[in-house]
């Protein structure tokens, strides 16, 4: 299977002055925890990182630092996250039927839920890993208003890895262009598209490192996970 790693943002929720990425969680960047878990997982074969080229140096050295025998490629990313999962289609390898794509700051993702993605990927064209959610949700107007309350039973919390097959979704992304749709994951181009798209159950411990708190919670995920 192969695995895109989106990489290529700022970070500017984190309020950091570089690639949130690149910031430490227990001693290592959060893109080292991603690639270790991409590494560990039985049924990823192939592994591309989408980055800004500014990053490429960094990126190499963690690169160099995990071990792995998998064939890991540097990808220049764009200027939003759909721009970068579209470069990093066009860089696959020409023979790759399937994907799997997976943010680089959702570094706690196990092995685990690569594989089983990727297993659940061999039974439909598109999925994506996802919760149930824990909170009621409300629906609010502009004036700050309820104007509903959906039915929590029907409402799950997106994650990644996203897993499609490669020409269904590089159509869905040629659309989105055409289009200029603006969806911030690859699972809302195939909505877009008419495409079913299946839910995998997550993990609720798969959290995407946005803002400072996140990584405070990640830590707290880790040394549990690691019994330190
Ligand atoms: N132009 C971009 C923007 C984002 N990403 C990646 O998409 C994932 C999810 O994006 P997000 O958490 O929003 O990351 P940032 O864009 O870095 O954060 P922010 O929106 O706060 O600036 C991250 O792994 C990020 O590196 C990307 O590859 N290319
Ligand atoms: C793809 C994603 O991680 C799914 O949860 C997410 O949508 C990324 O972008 P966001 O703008 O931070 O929601």
């Amino acid at each position: 299977m192969y695995l895109l790693i989106p990489a290529a943002g700022m970070g500017k929720r984190m309020g950091s002055d570089r690639n949130k990425l690149l910031l430490t969680l227990m001693g290592k960047p959060l893109l080292t925890w991603t690639l270790q878990a991409a590494h560990a997982s039985q049924e990823i074969t192939w592994i591309g990182i989408i980055g800004q080229s500014y990053d490429f140096p960094d990126f190499k050295t963690i690169m160099a630092e995990v071990s792995g025998s998998k064939p890991v490629e540097l990808i220049q990313g764009g200027e939003t996250r759909q721009e970068s999962v579209y470069n990093g289609l066009q860089a696959l390898p020409s023979h790759a039927q399937q994907v799997l794509i997976h943010d680089g700051a959702r570094c706690l993702a196990t092995p685990l839920l690569f594989d089983r993605c990727a297993k659940a990927l061999q039974t439909c064209q598109g999925l994506i890993a996802a919760i149930a959610v824990k909170d009621t949700i409300k629906i609010v107007d502009e004036s700050g208003y309820i104007q509903d309350t959906p039915d929590r039973r029907q409402l799950w919390a997106a994650q990644t890895p996203q897993g499609f097959e490669v020409e269904l979704l590089k159509h869905c992304h040629q659309q989105g262009r055409t289009l200029n749709w603006e969806v911030t994951d690859d699972a809302a181009l195939f909505e877009r598209c008419q495409l079913p798209v299946k839910i995998v159950e997550g993990e609720e411990t798969n959290l995407k490192v946005t803002t400072p708190v996140d990584l405070a919670i990640a830590e707290f995920i880790l040394r549990q996970r690691l019994n330190l």
